[in-house]
């Protein structure tokens, strides 16, 4: 099996996250760039970041009306990536309108509740309601609507693989035991999310903060 973890590259220079890519590269199996890396650096940054040698998630969470996020996503082509994000809050069409842009071996997947929100953050939204009401209802949006998979927390992603078998989940919020929570809300371990059926888990600052990112990423690896 390969490693399903993908390293979330959120620095802001260029040369520290190349630095950083290439120390981790043989104990995670991908790289996300997100809004962080992307605003800084653009297509010229994820071509280089592509020469690691690992497949690249662009993580933009595009959400906009159908039309422009189908642009959008024609305009990744030539970047390659694995996979892309758009927020399933962005409706049915605006979802189907992005799969159908995409690349030939693209995985589309739709982000339904930011890990960093808890119920009362959702309520705050004007969304009553748990969290795992809000995702499984977005969820079953995404795949009526052509997705690849969707991503949600740990917390809620075996419910999700009960309800979708053949969905692609992508789990952020991710914390092996004892470590810093910062702005995540619903947390579970890299090895409770792959046990509950994710496909990919993203995890940034466990390993790009820590002392030495290559035996972070290493002891991770090995708890899976
Ligand atoms: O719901 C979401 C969607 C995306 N993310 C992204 O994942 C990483 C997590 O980084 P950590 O440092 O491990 O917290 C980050 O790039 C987020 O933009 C998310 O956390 N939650």
């Amino acid at each position: 099996m390969s490693n399903p973890v993908y390293l979330a590259l959120d620095l802001p220079q260029l040369d520290a996250a190349k630095a950083l890519a290439e120390k981790v590269k043989g104990h995670v199996g991908g790289l996300k760039l997100g809004l962080e890396f992307f605003c800084a650096h653009g297509a010229h940054g994820v071509h280089e970041i592509a020469h690691v040698g690992l497949p690249i998630f662009l993580d933009l969470k595009l959400h906009d009306i159908p039309n422009t996020v189908a642009g959008a996503m024609q305009a990744l082509h030539v970047l390659e990536p694995a996979i892309v994000t758009v927020h399933a809050g962005g409706g049915r069409a605006m979802m189907e309108d992005a799969k159908a842009a995409a690349g030939e071996n693209c995985k589309v997947v739709g982000v339904t509740m930011l890990t960093s929100m808890d119920e009362r953050d959702l309520l705050r939204t004007g969304v009553s309601g748990t969290p795992h009401d809000h995702v499984m209802r977005l969820a079953e949006l995404a795949q009526d609507s052509g997705l690849d998979g969707i991503v949600c927390s740990g917390q809620e992603v075996k419910a999700v693989h009960k309800q979708w078998k053949n969905g692609f989940f992508v789990v952020p919020g991710l914390r092996p035991a004892g470590s810093a929570v910062g702005d995540q809300k619903r947390v579970v371990t890299p090895r409770a999310a792959r046990d509950d059926g994710a496909s990919v888990l993203v995890i940034g600052r466990p390993i790009s903060r820590a002392e030495d990112p290559a035996q972070a990423a290493r002891d991770i690896e090995a708890t899976l």
